[in-house]
């Protein structure tokens, strides 16, 4: 990429101001140009295999819609800058992510982003940046403890599991070296390889990011789906506790009737992803 993402965790400044002054604020916009080995980097990040020739292999590429959310990373990264919450503390909490048309092998996206919400949770706020571009809209919430009780609104609940029984289950292995990888791609926050960073952020060793977690997850089940991973229209997930590079993910998924998949992902007994959806062409 030639415009580099401002890498969170670094540079940032301690959380100034009340929480709700962020709300609305104008992010600004960004010019990201890429290349076909990037996007091709991108896909063995998230677990594309030698043998996924339209994913690794430049005479074939497609690109995976996911790799936009790596291209917009910059815009999260400048609200901590810019000290609306500790860069140290604060959280990947919910992504959404819908694909207006697919990616080109290599060119240039233009985004812009602004904060859309600033939701007051007690303890916490979620901040909700949202990112615009001709390809696709995107929304990052941001789980920011100690900037809540500013007297705002609570904001929505997460979606419940679904009550009846799953219709299909997949497994993901996660590799012990796909945090440090996916770093490469962007999001170079500490906590994804940092003992120290990890520990200040209350986790006993440095977690994966949210995003390849969740992008890790699209290929598995658009395969089981009989659908190309780079057909998704809809993605959107919940990370609702840490997942540790080396995890293995068990991955549930209902059927809904408007084509969507729901799923949530578990790391042994605990639920790592919640309030899941996706959706193919
Ligand atoms: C810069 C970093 C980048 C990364 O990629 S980090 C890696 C990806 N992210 C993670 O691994 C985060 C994993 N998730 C967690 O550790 C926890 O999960 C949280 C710390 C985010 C929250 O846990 P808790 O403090 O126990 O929250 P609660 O008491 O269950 O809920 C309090 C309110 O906050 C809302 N909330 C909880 N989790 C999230 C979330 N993940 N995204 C958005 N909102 C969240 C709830 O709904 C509720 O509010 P309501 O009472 O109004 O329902």
């Amino acid at each position: 990429m030639t415009e580099r993402s401002e890498p969170g965790g670094v540079g940032g400044r301690p959380s100034t101001g009340n929480t709700s002054e962020w709300q609305g604020k104008d992010l600004g916009s960004r010019t990201v140009t890429y290349d076909e080995t990037r996007a091709i980097l991108y896909a063995l990040a998230v677990g594309a295999d030698a043998s996924d020739l339209d994913l690794v292999f430049e005479e074939r590429l497609r690109v995976l819609p996911t790799f936009a959310l790596t291209l917009a990373q910059w815009a999260p990264d400048a609200l901590g800058s810019a000290g609306a919450f500790d860069v140290g503390t604060a959280v990947h909490g919910t992504q959404r992510l819908r694909v207006l048309q697919p990616l080109p092998r290599s060119g240039t996206v233009e985004m812009t982003a602004r904060v859309a919400e600033v939701w007051d949770k007690g303890s916490a706020a979620v901040f909700d940046v949202a990112v615009e571009s001709a390809y696709f809209s995107a929304t990052w919430s941001i789980f920011a403890p100690g900037r809540g009780g500013f007297g705002g609104e609570r904001g929505p609940s997460a979606r419940r599991r679904p009550e009846a029984d799953p219709s299909g289950e997949l497994s993901v292995r996660t590799a012990s070296n796909q945090a440090a990888l996916y770093r490469l791609l962007g999001d170079r926050h500490h906590l994804h390889i940092d003992p120290e960073a990890a520990k200040t952020a209350g986790m006993p060793r440095p977690i994966m990011h949210g995003l390849c977690t969740l992008a890790a997850i699209t290929l598995p089940l658009a395969s089981s789906l009989g659908a190309h991973p780079a057909d998704l229209r809809e993605l959107e997930g919940r990370f609702a506790a840490p997942v540790f590079p080396g995890d293995e993910l068990r991955v549930e998924t209902w059927k809904d009737d408007g084509g969507t998949t729901l799923f949530e992902a578990a790391a042994a007994d605990r639920t790592v992803i919640s309030a899941a959806l996706a959706r193919f062409a």
